[in-house]
């Protein structure tokens, strides 16, 4: 099956520290980075995304190659910790954009930006600016929006962070329940391991710049962790 992503040995390098990822992740699958704080995974994303150009390597999205495609021209979705919603504009207006411009946004879009409010339990809640709403509020406003635009390959770095645990788990159920009707690929950075325990069907560890393991979240989440693993987990008590 041809890969819903690959980062084909793909290079950057920042003052004093060159990265290096090889990666596939299969369509439909839901995969999270650890790692510790400086390893690279967000560098990893924003290379997925576009927002950054590699040194050498390719990526790859479904088999295409995409590693000169702008990052609006790539078959992706973002949610990020800052959900990047337009503090001036209304809750669908901020969904409708998905598809709209800002400019412009046509009816259908609006509508569609009702229903996609709806299946993340903020109807009614249509007219809210982003400062009217919670936090968990706006990143389901985040998801809604990245969820309409029907793109492959959701990508998603620390969206739930600044939420508590309890909350954190309500997302995860959400985007769970989300992926039942559009099966999105999802590559999800997370800095709480047990984001990944229930949720992510395999984890990739980032060490120094690179995927130093992948495998199952059981396994690689698991009392036979790796040391390495188990060193970053025990770190984080
Ligand atoms: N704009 C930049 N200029 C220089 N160095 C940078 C820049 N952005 C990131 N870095 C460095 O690149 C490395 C990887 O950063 P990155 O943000 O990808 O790590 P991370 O694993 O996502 O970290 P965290 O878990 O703390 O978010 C770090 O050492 C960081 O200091």
């Amino acid at each position: 099956m041809t890969p819903a992503l690959t980062l084909d040995a793909v290079t950057y390098s920042f003052e004093g520290m060159r990265l290096s990822f090889d990666l596939c992740v299969a369509p439909g699958e839901w995969l999270a980075l650890i790692g510790p704080s400086g390893a690279g995974k967000s560098t990893l994303l924003d290379l997925a995304a576009g927002f950054l150009a590699p040194a050498s390597g390719r990526i790859l999205m479904e088999g295409r190659d995409v590693t000169e495609t702008p990052p609006g021209e790539r078959p992706v979705s973002l949610v990020f910790q800052e959900n990047n919603l337009f503090a001036h504009l209304t809750a669908q207006k901020n969904v409708a954009l998905g598809l709209s411009s800002r400019l412009f946004t046509r009816k259908a879009d609006m509508a569609a930006a009702r229903d996609a409010l709806a299946a993340v339990g903020l109807a009614g809640l249509e007219a809210r600016r982003p400062f009217e709403m919670s936090g968990g509020e706006r990143q389901r406003v985040a998801l809604a929006r990245a969820f309409l635009r029907r793109r492959p390959l959701l990508l998603l770095d620390e969206p739930f962070a600044a939420l508590g645990p309890a909350l954190r788990v309500e997302m995860l159920q959400l985007l769970a329940q989300l992926r039942r009707s559009f099966p999105v690929t999802v590559v999800m950075v997370t800095h709480h391991p047990q984001d990944a325990a229930g949720f992510a069907d395999r984890v990739a560890f980032v060490e120094a710049g690179r995927i130093v393991l992948t495998g199952p979240t059981s396994q690689v989440l698991g009392p036979d962790a790796d040391p390495r693993v188990s060193a970053y987990l025990g770190e984080r008590g």
